[in-house]
């Protein structure tokens, strides 16, 4: 196999953080090399710094057998190295066209300014090849989501025809936003880029690694101790090796420790309907319930949930908390009354960028650790924020650090302990709850709402797989269309196939 890219030695510290050590690694046409490891282990530092978005402090990189010095993205991608992010790094208000070749400087260009149709035509090709129907000249800002992350993809699939010699593509976390056509999607460019190319793929989901890698690199704190082929390894053995500790096994909840339902619900809603998505439901969660709900995109589990925080318009029905109706007008009028939302897309809604772990993780309830009315204790604020990072084992230097250094994964763990740090909290809707955590922190969130829940915390979750949610639910409720087609009850022995379940999906 041809030798792509080496790194010898690479490290790179930010101030007192190291968040890589002497990193060696060699890159090979033809291979898939899937890089796992734990929060804030460093694998997003090396691909940003063979992707030219970070400079190392130390160490050398080679291209071709050849020293190279990457000082930009757009550097990197002359040299053939595309790298498809954990956030997306479009420009809403371009094209998809342009956007496609904003990084490409000479592309469809003559005298500096784009000839508009060849543009065109070459985004439309570069989206043909992806199999991919979107229009070029569409502005981004007017796509869905899913669509975003495709022309993302297309954009970065582009640097292939951009040099002679075998591309190198990096893909951090690619599969943590996608559903799992669009995941079968990616999988099939993967296939189809092995034949010439390189690629690291970067994934919590070790499925996914074991599928789709020749060899994986695991990390830990900066440095890889492991870097083995995958036939050597399964998904125990790589847990083992990433989290430095074998997997517990859940016990099943007993029947008896669930809440008797004679109690008053904790939530009681009836005919719940949102103008454009959730057709009327009517559903109760008991004190203590942990309800997991399935469903495929646009199936309207994530706007009943946005619904009962109120950040949907239009929302008809009513709602009761604890027995006592109340009008959920806005998250703020939510969050008064004892629910808080974890947001799929934590980086839009659920985080104050700049400020500190304490900060954001005071935010909402930061007036419960208040004394004297509304003057706000900040002591307190800080001695329960740095009990929640320790319990959520959030990786950072302090709890005074900027929430913008942490790695996603911890900056994840932060928005969650906002909310878990109230102790007003009634009702916690989590949207995805696990994107972007890896298997240890998972297993680590999903042991500590099991333990709120014991305490009578009421959880709603809609979880990225079938396996999570019956992992962690009592009941199950799946959602089709904007109703509600089916409901189990695992506290009660039923015991639904994955096919049962996808079955009332789709
Ligand atoms: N700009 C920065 N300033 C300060 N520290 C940083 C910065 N970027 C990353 N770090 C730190 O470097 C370490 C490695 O972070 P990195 O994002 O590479 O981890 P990761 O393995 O990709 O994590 P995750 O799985 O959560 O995405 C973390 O401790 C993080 O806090």
């Amino acid at each position: 196999m041809t030798q792509l890219l080496e790194t010898r030695g690479v490290g790179k510290t930010f101030g007192r953080v190291t968040a890589l050590e002497q990193m060696d690694l060699v890159l090979s046409q033809g291979e898939v090399l899937g890089l796992v490891g734990q929060n804030g282990s460093g694998k997003s530092t090396l691909l940003k710094i063979i992707g030219g978005l970070v400079q190392p402090s130390s160490g050398e990189m080679l291209l071709h057998g050849k020293p190279v010095r990457l000082r930009s993205q757009s550097d990197a991608t002359m040299h053939g190295i595309g790298m498809v992010h954990q956030e997306q790094s479009l420009v809403p208000n371009l094209t998809v066209a342009e956007n496609i070749f904003l990084d490409k400087p000479n592309a469809a260009k003559a005298h500096g300014l784009y000839r508009w149709n060849r543009l065109f035509d070459a985004a439309a090709a570069q989206l043909r090849k992806i199999e991919i129907d979107i229009d070029p000249r569409a502005t981004v800002e007017d796509l869905r989501f899913a669509q975003r992350q495709q022309v993302e993809l297309a954009k970065v699939l582009a640097v292939e025809d951009l040099v002679s010699h075998p591309p190198i593509i990096l893909f951090d976390e690619p599969t943590s936003v996608l559903t799992p056509d669009e995941i079968r999607l990616l999988f099939r460019q993967i296939e189809r880029l092995r034949q010439t190319a390189a690629i690291v793929f970067v994934s919590h989901r070790l499925d996914e690694i074991l599928h789709i890698s020749d060899r994986a690199v695991v990390m830990t704190d900066g440095c890889k101790v492991a870097d083995e082929p995958v036939t050597a390894l399964d998904r125990e053995s790589l847990y083992r090796l990433m989290v430095g500790r074998q997997r517990t096994i859940r016990a099943p909840r007993a029947v008896e420790t669930r809440p008797a339902e004679s109690l008053t619900p904790r939530l009681d809603v009836t005919g719940l309907s949102t103008g454009r998505q959730v057709r009327p439901a009517t559903l109760a969660v008991a004190p203590g319930e942990i309800l997991g709900l399935l469903g495929v995109q646009s199936s309207g589990a994530e706007e009943f949930c946005r619904a009962l925080f109120g950040a949907e318009d239009d929302v008809h029905g009513t709602i009761r908390l604890n027995g006592k109706q109340i009008s959920v007008t806005s998250p703020a009028a939510a969050v008064q009354a004892g629910i808080g939302y974890l947001p799929a897309n934590r980086h839009v809604e659920g985080m104050l960028k700049g400020r500190t772990l304490v900060e954001n993780m005071a935010l909402t309830f930061g007036l419960d650790y208040g004394h004297r009315g509304m003057i706000v204790n900040r002591r307190a604020e800080r001695r329960v924020a740095s009990e929640w990072i320790t319990r959520l084992r959030v990786k950072t230097r302090s709890a005074d650090a900027r929430i913008d250094d942490l790695s996603g994964g911890n900056q994840q763990k932060v928005v969650l302990g906002k909310w878990l740090l109230s102790r007003r909290l009634q009702l916690l809707l989590l949207d995805h709850p696990t994107r972007g955590l890896d298997p240890g922190a998972r297993d680590d969130l999903f042991a500590v709402i099991r333990s709120e829940a014991a305490k009578g915390l009421s959880v709603i979750f809609i979880a990225d797989t079938i396996g999570e949610v019956l992992d962690l639910s009592d009941r199950v409720i799946v959602m089709r269309d904007g109703a509600m087609s089916a409901e189990y009850n695992l506290n009660r022995g039923d015991a639904p196939s994955e096919e049962d379940l996808v079955r009332a999906m789709v």
